[in-house]
């Protein structure tokens, strides 16, 4: 299934220039919906990087669509396998609400896609006099995965840390479990929002064409780091629900193939989680057993520590794993399936 990520964030945030950093990743197919409010498809002009398919709405914000329906078509459409995308981008119009956009997401009812986080650029010389008037946090952070506080090359360098530690403790305030990430022009890492782990150039590409390539973002973007630990025997599927569940500071994605001892023997399956929001599903047909392995991404991850804590989950199972996680696996497979009512995962667990 083909994640989803949306960009929101307030007017000007920065989520045009987040989308074009990320359509610059080498290797990977990106398909592109843009939400323009006005009638004009503004926002697909600004588009530098490169897509492979594309669709918008115009005229009207998405968060305000009276059903999901619009955008599902939309989503199947992109979501078609001869299109062959590894991820699909929304960018919301910068009215969008995310906690409208979350929900929009959750009862959409479109095949062969999965929700793959919101993420909401913030303008950190802005914010206060636009979103954040309030004397509550904005409940908009309860309904994201990831914030990027954005434009911090605007503000100077003696006051920056003050400002970011101001933003992020208004959104902690509502939202303990997002992952905060301080930009300036939208320069993050797309490794922490594309499912794909590896940065694989087509291989009749010379090194140095991609060197020459001139939006190399990771030159100046500040590096997620990734620990990677091996799932060689079935590992006991109580454990595995408990670190995604509870996963480890800083670890703002962790993904992979797991085998996981279950009543009817050693089964293999995907597990993504993306800001707290977890997906289960039987492992892709085409994956390598030998190859099992989980992945934790994050920004300044500490190696040792969450090496530790994958390698404790994945630890091979002794004995048969209890009904109750029986129960728990069961009940993750059916909230990750196409066919589940997404209304039916507690917004909780999701962020
Ligand atoms: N100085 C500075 N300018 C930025 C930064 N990020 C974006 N900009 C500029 O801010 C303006 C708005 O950026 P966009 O990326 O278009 O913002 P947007 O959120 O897509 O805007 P809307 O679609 O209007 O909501 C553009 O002129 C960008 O070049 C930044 O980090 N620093």
């Amino acid at each position: 299934m083909i994640p989803v990520i949306v960009l929101t964030g307030y007017l000007g945030a920065g989520k045009t220039s987040l989308l074009n950093r990320l359509l610059t990743r080498p290797g990977t197919r990106v398909g592109v919906i843009i939400n323009d409010i006005g009638k004009v498809n503004v926002d697909t002009g600004l588009i530098t990087g490169q897509i492979d398919a594309a669709e918008s709405i115009a005229g009207g914000c998405v968060c305000c669509l009276s059903d999901s329906s619009g955008l599902d078509e939309l989503l199947e459409k992109l979501g078609q396998p001869k299109l062959r995308l590894d991820a699909i981008i929304v960018e919301a119009s910068g009215a969008a609400d995310p906690i409208n956009v979350d929900r929009l997401l959750r009862f959409g009812k479109a095949h062969g896609v999965r929700f793959g986080g919101i993420i909401d650029v913030i303008d950190a010389v802005e914010h206060e006099h636009t979103v954040d008037t309030a004397a509550m946090a904005p409940a908009r952070f309860n309904a994201t995965s990831m914030v990027v506080v954005n434009k911090l090359d605007r503000i100077a360098p003696e006051h920056r840390d003050a400002v970011l530690d101001r933003i992020s403790g208004r959104i902690r305030d509502v939202n303990p479990h997002v992952a905060i990430i301080p930009a300036s022009h939208a320069a993050i890492d797309p490794e922490l929002v594309f499912d794909i782990a590896l940065d694989e150039d087509p291989i009749d590409e010379l090194p140095l064409a991609a060197a020459s390539r001139p939006h190399h973002v990771h030159e100046h973007a500040p590096h997620a780091n990734a620990v990677t630990v091996r799932c060689l025997e079935p590992a006991d599927p109580g454990a595995v629900l408990d670190l995604l569940e509870n996963p480890p500071a800083a670890a703002y994605r962790l993904k992979g193939h797991v085998k996981l001892r279950t009543a009817d023997g050693t089964q293999r399956f995907l597990v993504n989680m993306v800001g707290r929001q977890i997906h289960f599903a039987q492992a892709t047909p085409h994956s390598d057993p030998a190859d099992d392995a989980l992945v934790a991404v994050g920004m300044g991850l500490d190696e040792t520590v969450v090496g530790e804590a994958l390698a404790a989950a994945l630890e091979p199972a002794r004995e048969d794993p209890s009904p109750r996680n029986l129960t728990r696996l069961e009940r993750r497979l059916i909230l990750s399936s196409d066919a589940a009512d997404a209304a039916d995962e507690p917004a909780a667990e999701g962020f």
